[in-house]
């Protein structure tokens, strides 16, 4: 076998009838920078009208963390970190100056967990919690109470820092019960049922953790963002431009332009009314048939949830029309969901003349053997649903930076599909730059950096600023 391909160098050679559908998707997928701009000042809109009211398409949703991390935080903190594809418990212990170590351990959550009742739910999370413990502590009795922080990355209502009242499910999930209810109680349940000695002090999600993670190592980091089984950003807002607080929020903290609150924008919901997005033919199918039409559409555009399942019903289409896989037995590729966003992932990555991986990947798990034009226009395609998916990302990045005056520092970017999508992290920084106009030829200003495994470690900082009486005391006497 031998490799021969960078990355770029690729031209398909196609049949004249495939070529035409091939260009013509390749059309579609492909988003200029005027597109870009556009879209990003559309975003800006929707995030201040989300501040104001709750009308827009951006949830905008107040965490209530209204401290800057300082890095000086101490202690030993448990966190649940429950995200689209795994559940992590995760222990930390914070030293103080921007340091800290943390054990964690991930339960890869069965796909019947995704639909299954509320019960089987926080059963299998309370049981993994219990595990975690057992293994942990060992023999040693817990005398004191631990502080847990919980990340629950689904859209959530918050009128405090230890509430998060369930929007709607996203990511897959469908599990009855659990949409309009405070999820703090249901974990609080579970694990006093195992009569483990843990009391959940704060909530949060995966966004606002690795922001608040991030922060606690690296001062400069701005936002914290989700590139994962969703996307998201949160992002510090002063605490006196959420208008649609001002009502409920304490008088000293409404007039003191000065103290930040943490915002979980939920931005994945962008362009739910559908005006503005570029969406294709496969993206309306895929939305269509998702559990939730017209719900998450920018994320059903660019998250790895989505990602393989648009390559998939691409290349279903192509053969429905006759122009691929004839003869072959497309039982398998008709199942929803078969490929997940690996598949685009690796056939990109197939660097070998012959595109062998590709033809592996797909005669393993689809059961279809392909010629080598086919593996070319697959590859091809994938270029196109990561180049896009990584340029619209860009556009919730450059939105927030303009709505914070932000002209430097670090975005903290978590998820498979930053650390792992090949090219995905040079593309949306291209795109970021093409947005804000940046001279490219020198290091941008705002430059997106890894973040790993900030999720679960940003509860714990939570926890502990909870427990810590850091937080603002009427905001949040009821764990107090
Ligand atoms: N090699 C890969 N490249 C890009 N995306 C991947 C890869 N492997 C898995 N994924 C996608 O990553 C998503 C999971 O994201 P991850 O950040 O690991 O978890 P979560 O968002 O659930 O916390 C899945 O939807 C999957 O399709």
């Amino acid at each position: 076998m031998v490799r021969c391909r960078t990355a770029s160098v690729k031209r398909v050679c196609l049949s004249a009838k495939l070529q035409k559908a091939y260009d013509k998707i390749r059309d579609e997928f492909t988003i200029s920078t005027e597109k870009l701009k556009d879209l990003t000042d559309r975003f800006e809109f929707e995030m201040e009208k989300g501040l104001l009211m709750n009308r827009g398409t951006i949830p905008m949703i107040p965490t209530w963390v209204t401290d800057y991390v300082t890095g000086d935080e101490k202690g030993d903190f448990l966190a649940i970190d429950l995200g689209g594809t795994n559940l992590r418990v995760v222990s930390v212990h914070l030293k103080g100056s921007s340091d800290f170590d943390f054990e964690h351990v991930k339960y890869v959550l069965p796909d019947s967990v995704r639909k299954c009742s509320c019960e089987e739910l926080w059963d299998f999370i309370g049981d993994s919690l219990a595990e975690f413990m057992q293994n942990r502590y060992k023999v040693t009795v817990v005398q004191k109470i631990i502080p847990l922080g919980f990340t629950f990355s689904f859209p959530a209502t918050q009128g405090r820092v230890n509430e998060g009242v369930l929007q709607r499910w996203t990511k897959g999930f469908d599990i009855a019960g659990v949409e309009g209810h405070d999820v703090v109680p249901l974990l609080q349940n579970a694990i006093d049922k195992r009569a483990l000695p843990v009391k959940v002090t704060a909530l949060i999600n995966d966004t606002t953790g690795t922001l608040v993670a991030s922060l606690y190592s690296d001062l400069e980091t701005k936002m914290g963002l989700i590139f994962g089984t969703g996307v998201n950003g949160a992002y510090y807002e002063k605490a006196s431009s959420i208008q649609k607080l001002l009502g409920s929020l304490p008088k000293e903290i409404a007039r003191d332009g000065s103290i930040p609150m943490a915002i979980n924008t939920e931005y994945g919901a962008f362009d739910n009314d559908h005006t503005c997005l570029p969406r294709t033919k496969y993206d309306i199918q895929l939305d269509e048939e998702s559990p939730r039409p017209n719900q998450q559409s920018y994320e059903k555009m660019v998250a790895g949830y989505y990602m393989g399942e648009v390559l998939r019903l691409i290349l279903l289409d192509l053969h429905q029309q006759g122009l691929i896989f004839r003869g072959q037995d497309v039982s398998k590729l008709s199942s929803p969901f078969i490929m997940d966003t690996s598949y685009p992932a690796r056939a990109e990555e197939d660097d070998f003349c012959d595109l062998c991986q590709i033809y592996n990947m797909m005669k393993n798990t689809v059961g279809i053997q392909t010629t080598l034009v086919e593996r070319e226009l697959i590859q091809e395609l994938s270029r196109l649903i990561g180049r896009r998916a990584a340029r619209l990302s860009a556009c919730a990045i450059a939105a927030i930076c303009k709505r914070i005056n932000c002209t430097t520092g670090h975005c903290a970017c978590d998820g498979s599909v930053f650390h792992k999508y090949p090219f995905f992290k040079e593309r949306a920084q291209e795109a970021l730059d093409e947005i804000l106009s940046w001279n490219t030829s020198r290091l941008p200003p705002i430059e997106l950096v890894a973040a790993e495994d900030g999720s679960g470690v940003g509860a714990a900082i939570v926890a502990c600023l909870a427990q810590n009486k850091k937080l603002k005391k009427h905001l949040y006497q009821s764990i107090l």
